[in-house]
């Protein structure tokens, strides 16, 4: 199996709204995708669709070599996901926290995986710290600790930088690629083109729920240059955007 992702014809609509217009698209496995598009362009659909969070009205999908369909709970056990909200037990330290979803993914020797997550991402002086204390961009990391406390094939990341300082935005980027040349597969929603430039190995833009873009950084690159090229790429793609800026 070589993607990680792959979607035939996948839709959703909410009455008469449609939020992802039939979208046909393969991620290969290795990648770190980053989804661009406007505010309301259908990127938080798609990942709630590919995460079985939500139902697709169309098409189907395969997520780590599992349609999300029939077999959604292989699915959930092959992801792992940061939603832009990270829901925690506010009165649980952010151990507390980690055991208990460890346990609920039943991870081996949970109590030591925890340790190394934390220690992966540099945020062992939380563990003992009570969770409703914290800032957003806090909230962000345990959440991303809970989301590869079992070492999933494919991380799901919503705005992962919305909240969190300069600082936090490169170490960010430092375990993305860390996580990443482990072999984990990247997909992250985000509005940050300069993160985009230089995290993401390809990337795809939705435009009113349709994929209007989608190719490889480094061609990206090639063709359009820089952080500014790619920004006038993104408005060419987004005449609306362009317009409002
Ligand atoms: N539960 C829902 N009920 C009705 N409409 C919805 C629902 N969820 C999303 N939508 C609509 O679907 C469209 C796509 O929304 P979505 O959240 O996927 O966009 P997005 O690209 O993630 O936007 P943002 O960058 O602002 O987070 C929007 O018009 C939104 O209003």
């Amino acid at each position: 199996m070589t993607d990680a992702i792959s979607t035939t014809g996948l839709g959703r609509s909410y009455g008469a709204m449609v939020a992802l217009h039939p979208l046909t698209m393969t991620v290969a496995k290795g990648e770190v995708f980053g989804f661009l598009g406007h505010n309301g362009a259908g990127k938080t659909t798609t990942i709630q669709l590919l995460t079985t969070l939500a139902r697709p009205t169309t098409g189907r999908a395969s997520v780590a070599g599992h349609d999300i369909l029939s077999d959604g709970m292989a699915v959930r056990r092959s992801i792992g996901y940061v939603p832009e909200n990270v829901r925690l037990y506010d009165t649980f330290t952010t151990h507390e926290n980690l055991l208990f979803f460890a346990h609920l993914s039943a991870v081996d020797n949970p109590a030591d995986r925890v340790a190394e997550t934390l220690d992966f991402l540099g945020i062992a002086d939380l563990a003992a710290r009570r969770v409703g204390e914290f800032s957003k961009g806090m909230r962000q990391r345990v959440g991303l600790a809970q989301a590869i406390l079992h070492r999933p094939a494919v991380l799901f990341l919503d705005e992962p930088t919305s909240g969190l300082d300069p600082m936090g935005v490169k170490l960010l980027r430092r375990v993305i690629e860390r996580l990443n040349a482990d072999g984990m597969t990247i997909f992250m929603n985000t509005h940050l083109l300069g993160e985009v430039a230089r995290t993401c190995t390809s990337i795809g833009i939705l435009s009113h729920g349709r994929l209007v873009f989608q190719d490889r950084i480094d061609t990206v690159n090639n063709l359009y240059g820089d952080e500014q090229a790619l920004e006038a790429l993104y408005l060419s793609v987004l005449p609306e955007a362009g317009r409002a800026a």
